[in-house]
């Protein structure tokens, strides 16, 4: 699609991408000086009447409802072939999709998300029109003097509450999308926003969609340590009987808002989710034989075994090890918040013979490796690892060689019959924290070092 100069007074940027319906660009209001996103009916939907008066109601309500939460919406018009755009604040961090996809996020900041996208959700409940088709990707996230802040977006299949029984077509997103919407003619009231509202609690607790309903399986089993308040909230949002859910948005979200008061959260995410997001975006086949070519023989191998080399997709981390670990590859970077500490998305790399068995701690070998942001105070393993992944007390140990310096934790007996070593080491010549894990099957020391000693790192 050719990028257009401007739409009315505001200059095209560049295009932040398109949905089903519209295209959404990004672009500067050279008056007020300020970045705004520009929605923009697609042109082979313009002239039908119903989507036109959609995409107009979209806009209105969203100007009508006018919460902080909400996307606001400042002005709306329409282009000389008759395209309506609506012009919008601009959401410059992506969206709550994005976040989910690099996994589960610490508890604390689950519930800050959950609370204040619960209360754009209550904004448009109040105004009197039930969103119909709340999922991660339909928030969007915006930079904030205080922080990040949460905008509920997209309300292309929002209806008004007066006239919401009766609907011929099912609207919505399956797991996120309640029961109800699903049976066409169907009466919807707020409660389908209030099951979509659970699927993503849900979401952000485990890192992973809701199945369709029914859901069984709650949040504890996924996640062992979740408030108990809050598995029971998730699956009574989540009940098919809607009559079991929290009766609106604000109910849900005073509950939330409760469990982050009261409680005493865990912080940091649970051993066997931490690399969830690290195994579902596995770039496959394509990435493996990548993996393999770039691998080239290390010096003094350990004996036994044939060290090669594999890198992450910045080039920033590259490790060391036995090329018979290195069958799957995901080098697409970590999230050391699932650790508890601070740092957003940061260059890091898992190699292991099955990297789903990695994250569910089962039988497999491999390494994973990941830089820390370069304000951790550490190299100190105590801050990076609440729970052991494994039985028992760890055998810890000082590291040092002539690049790296820090600790080693190891268990000898895990799960899956594998043995587990945990490292987090600097440059002696500085630089940022590298927090490594090295799986294999019977405790080796000696391969330990030998893959810290053969992994480089460059902020
Ligand atoms: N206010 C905004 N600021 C920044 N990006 C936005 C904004 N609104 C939408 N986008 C982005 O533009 C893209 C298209 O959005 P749009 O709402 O048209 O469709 P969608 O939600 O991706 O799909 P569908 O409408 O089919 O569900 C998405 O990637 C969305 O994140």
């Amino acid at each position: 699609m050719a990028q257009p100069d401007t739409f009315g007074r505001y200059r095209v940027v560049r295009r932040l991408g398109s949905g089903s319906f519209a295209t959404v660009w990004l672009a500067h209001d050279d008056l007020l000086d300020t970045p705004v996103a520009v929605k923009v009916l697609a042109e082979n939907w313009a002239h039908q009447l119903d989507v036109h008066q959609r995409f107009v109601e979209e806009a209105r309500i969203l100007r009508q409802a006018d919460s902080a939460w909400l996307v606001r919406v400042h002005d709306l018009d329409v282009l000389a072939d008759e395209r309506p755009f609506m012009v919008m604040t601009y959401a410059d961090q992506g969206s709550v999709a994005d976040l989910v996809a690099r996994g589960p996020l610490p508890l604390d900041e689950a519930l800050r998300l959950l609370t204040e996208i619960g209360q754009g959700v209550t904004a448009l409940h109040r105004h009197g029109t039930i969103h119909r088709d709340i999922k991660p990707s339909n928030v969007l996230l915006q930079s904030s003097p205080v922080g990040q802040r949460v905008l509920v977006a997209d309300l292309g299949f929002a209806k008004s509450i007066d006239g919401a029984s009766g609907f011929t077509a099912a609207a919505g997103t399956p797991g996120y999308m309640s029961p109800e919407q699903s049976q066409p003619g169907g009466d919807i009231d707020v409660r389908a926003d209030v099951y979509s509202l659970g699927a993503v609690a849900y979401e952000l607790v485990t890192g992973r969609r809701p199945p369709p309903p029914p859901v069984r399986v709650p949040p504890r089993r996924v996640r062992p340590g979740t408030p108990r308040a809050l598995d029971e909230l998730i699956m009574a949002a989540l009940s098919e009987d809607r009559s079991a859910r929290p009766a609106d948005a604000q109910t849900f979200t005073d509950r939330v808002r409760a469990i982050r008061m009261e409680q005493d959260l865990p912080e940091g995410v649970p051993w066997r989710l931490r690399h969830a997001a690290a195994v579902r975006r596995t770039a496959g086949a394509a990435a493996v034989v990548a993996a393999l070519a770039a691998c080239s023989p290390a010096a003094a191998a350990a004996p036994g075994f044939t060290f090669g080399r594999v890198s992450d997709t910045t080039g920033s981390v590259s490790v060391a090890l036995p090329v018979e670990w290195a069958d799957e590859l995901q080098p697409n970077g970590w999230s050391p918040r699932q650790l508890g500490l601070v740092g957003g998305h940061e260059p890091g790399l898992l190699a292991a013979t099955d990297t789903d068995a990695w994250r569910d701690g089962g039988s497999t070998a491999g390494v994973f490796a990941g830089l820390v942001s370069r304000s951790a105070p550490g190299p100190e393993l105590e801050e990076i690892i609440d729970a052991g992944p494994c039985p028992g007390e760890p055998r810890r140990r000082e590291y040092s060689d002539e690049h790296w310096g820090g600790e080693v934790w190891e268990w000898d007996r895990c799960p899956g019959r594998s043995s587990f070593a945990a490292a987090a080491v600097r440059p002696h010549a500085g630089g940022p924290v590298l927090y490594l894990e090295v799986r294999q099957p019977s405790p080796r020391p000696d391969i330990v070092d030998q893959v810290i000693a053969g992994t480089r790192a460059s902020a």
